[in-house]
């Protein structure tokens, strides 16, 4: 595939080089950087629909203001393609969210041009308003500007930035990038009260709004005059929330029109006498790309596609993923007990709910990005005799953390925690890891802590989960496809507590707790085939933990081995606990706990990922040989296939 011709894009070195261009020649930019994006995303595959619905946005903030010098925060980061491209990254934007490559949200490390780092959705105002107060007080002189979608604006975290702003009064300027879309269609009155703002009159006319602009930016207000003209505004536009919190609302405009963009923005960057402003614009996720425009999702996260049809390269038909087999399970528990509800955290399709919506539309519950709500939302049900499941990705859930302890956990409600994509995710790199919900929950009494080692185990742990009526539970599971067992239409209630032995053996000990099952039982054929006979357990639990298996596993082996898809301090640190309260670490026990090292893991494909954190058969092999003093170079032979 030729790529897009882009003649005056290829003169762009860094923003500075928009500066002295005409609109007409910026609107090329837009298009020209439009046709780069899609053709770079149909090799990369990615989060297309947000980057293409700013892409002017991104063109008109970069001419306006003074990159990097005037700091630029995308929020969740997602959209910052375009970015990139402008910010002298374009000639390695062909390996985003590859090994090595471009990370796929915004990241310090990576340039000046991102001053803050992104991928958990909702914090850019916040660090705006850092970065804003540090500016004054160290006397500098520097715009700061945040682009925040509607699906970010919809989470608390957003609303105590705003609040602390329109306090301190810092000068601070926030654009509202109003798609009317995250990834699912928009939910929650914030969605609606945009929506009213967008419909309550036609995009402010330019000329209406630069008489408004500009009597009122250089000329300081009376506070009764300014109260006035903020509920006469409020009243046209709309914003009154914005300006009860303290914000100067402007808006909406529509954001794929340079010719509304510059102006508002060169009067926001010339203003003098405010303090934070909000900047309404409304624009197309998914802009200027028809497969993506009349996709429901607008392409808000797709695989490699051809950019002719907009198809998208379909993975070859494999067994069902982790998401789907959750899906359905909750949905047969569902249809035996009217009790159960479904919540997520504006992510239904990610986490499969939108399945379980299809069939119950009355008990699934989207919240929009509000993990914090969403847990005590559900603790609240919980109290009522409802069996909430919580579907929120380890990752997000991390988000909820205190929600977790003090309304759950504190109070033994009986909340389920379906935390899809725990341990390594692949493109989405270190900040979408799972890799501390095992940390974050074992150190919870009374939880009850499982993990999936195939997708049979999960939907086991579904029903279980279902079951446990009197205290809080979670499961957690990887994302992608499961391993390829038969998955029963039911899964079956475990015995809590109880781990299960696949393969009996004399001198070592692999006690797997989720998904590396698969590698103990290859590297246990391996040790096999080095004489040493092997016992492979899977754990299921890792509180309660199955303390007669791991006490036998300890008594009658040389060597026990831990592994675990989690940072430390997780199921191994809870193994070693045990043991060394029981005494058992004290007759010589040969012990090893295979964990994710102490450093965050890029972006790369899984595999190599769980490579570089030694998660492997071969790094079992290894440890295992070195636990009994061995050669390990010996291991470094690859496991068999
Ligand atoms: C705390 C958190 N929860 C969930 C997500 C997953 N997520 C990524 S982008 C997105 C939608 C963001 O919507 P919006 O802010 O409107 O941006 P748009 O994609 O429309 O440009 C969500 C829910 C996240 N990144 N962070
Ligand atoms: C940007 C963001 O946070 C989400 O879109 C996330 O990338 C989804 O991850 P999955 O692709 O694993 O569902
Ligand atoms: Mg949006």
């Amino acid at each position: 595939m030729t790529r897009p011709a882009t003649p005056l894009l290829d003169r762009i070195r860094a923003p500075a080089d928009l500066r002295n261009l005409s609109a007409a020649q910026l609107r090329q930019v837009a298009d020209e950087l439009r046709a780069e994006t899609i053709d770079v995303v149909s090799t990369t595959g990615g989060h297309l629909g947000a980057s293409l619905g700013v892409v002017e946005l991104t063109v008109a903030v970069h001419a306006v203001f003074d990159t990097p010098r005037d700091r630029l925060i995308w929020d969740v980061g997602h959209q910052a393609y375009p970015h990139k491209i402008l910010t002298g990254r374009r000639d390695r934007i062909r390996t985003l969210r590859q090994g090595g490559g471009l990370s796929g949200f915004t990241r310090r490390s990576e340039s000046e041009y991102d001053p803050f780092g992104a991928a958990h959705s909702s914090t850019s105002i916040s660090a705006g308003l850092g970065m804003a107060v540090a500016r004054d007080l160290k006397g500098e002189d520097r715009h700061v500007v945040c682009v925040i979608g509607d699906g970010a604006m919809s989470a608390g975290m957003a609303y105590e930035a705003m609040n602390n702003a329109g306090a301190i009064r810092a000068k601070l300027i926030v654009i509202l990038n109003d798609n009317d879309m995250s990834i699912a269609p928009p939910v929650g009155a914030m969605s609606a009260y945009l929506s009213r703002l967008i419909s309550s009159r036609p995009f402010l006319s330019m000329r209406d709004l630069m008489a408004r602009l500009a009597r009122r930016f250089p000329a300081p207000l009376e506070r009764a005059a300014k109260r006035a003209d903020e509920y006469a505004r409020g009243l046209l536009t709309g914003g009154t929330l914005f300006e009860e919190l303290g914000f100067y609302y402007v808006g909406p405009i529509d954001g794929h029109d340079l010719d509304h963009l510059l102006p508002v923005l060169r009067n926001l960057r010339e203003a003098d006498e405010y303090g934070p402003v909000l900047l309404h614009v409304v624009t197309q996720k998914g802009k200027g790309y028809p497969p993506a425009e009349q996709s429901a999702d607008k392409y808000h996260g797709v695989a490699k596609f051809n950019v002719i049809t907009g198809e998208q390269a379909k993975a070859p038909p494999g067994p069902p993923s982790y998401t789907k087999v959750f899906a359905n399970a909750l949905i047969a528990e569902a249809e035996a007990d009217e009790r159960i509800v479904a919540i997520t955290a504006a992510m239904p399709s990610g986490t499969g709910l939108d399945l379980f919506a299809k069939r119950f539309p009355k008990r699934t519950f989207d919240v929009g990005i509000a993990e914090q709500h969403a847990v005590t939302f559900a603790a609240g049900m919980a109290t009522e005799g409802m069996k909430p499941f919580c579907a929120i990705y380890s990752t997000f859930l991390q988000r909820a953390y205190d929600q977790v302890v003090h309304d759950v956990a504190l109070q033994s409600l009986p909340v389920r925690f379906a935390m899809d994509r725990a341990g390594l995710v692949g493109a989405d790199g270190a900040t979408h890891a799972g890799a501390y919900d095992i940390a974050y929950l074992g150190c919870l009494p009374g939880m009850v802590l499982m993990a999936a080692a195939d997708e049979a185990e999960l939907a086991h742990m579904v029903a279980t989960a279902a079951a446990i009526d009197d205290r809080p539970s979670a499961f957690r599971y990887p994302r992608g496809e499961g391993v390829g067992v038969p998955v029963p239409a039911r899964g079956s209630v475990l015995e809590i507590g109880k781990g299960r032995v696949l393969r009996e053996g004399t001198a070592i000990a692999l006690l797997s707790y989720g998904a590396r099952l698969g590698e103990c039982l290859k590297a246990a054929e391996e040790l096999a085939a080095r004489g040493l006979s092997c016992t492979v357990a899977d754990a299921r639990f890792a509180k309660p933990l199955d303390a007669a298996l791991v006490e036998r596993l300890a008594r009658e082996h040389e060597v026990l081995i831990t592994i675990e898809e989690g940072a430390m301090l997780g199921f191994g640190a809870i193994v070693l606990q045990h043991l060394a309260a029981r005494g058992m670490l004290d007759q010589g026990l040969k012990i090893r706990t295979l964990c994710l090292p102490d450093r965050f893991i890029d972006h790369d494909t899984p595999r190599r990922q769980y490579d570089e954190a030694g998660l492997n058969a071969p790094h079992i092999v290894a440890a295992a040989l070195g636990a009994l003093g061995r050669d390990e170079s010996a291991a470094a032979r690859p496991a068999r296939a």
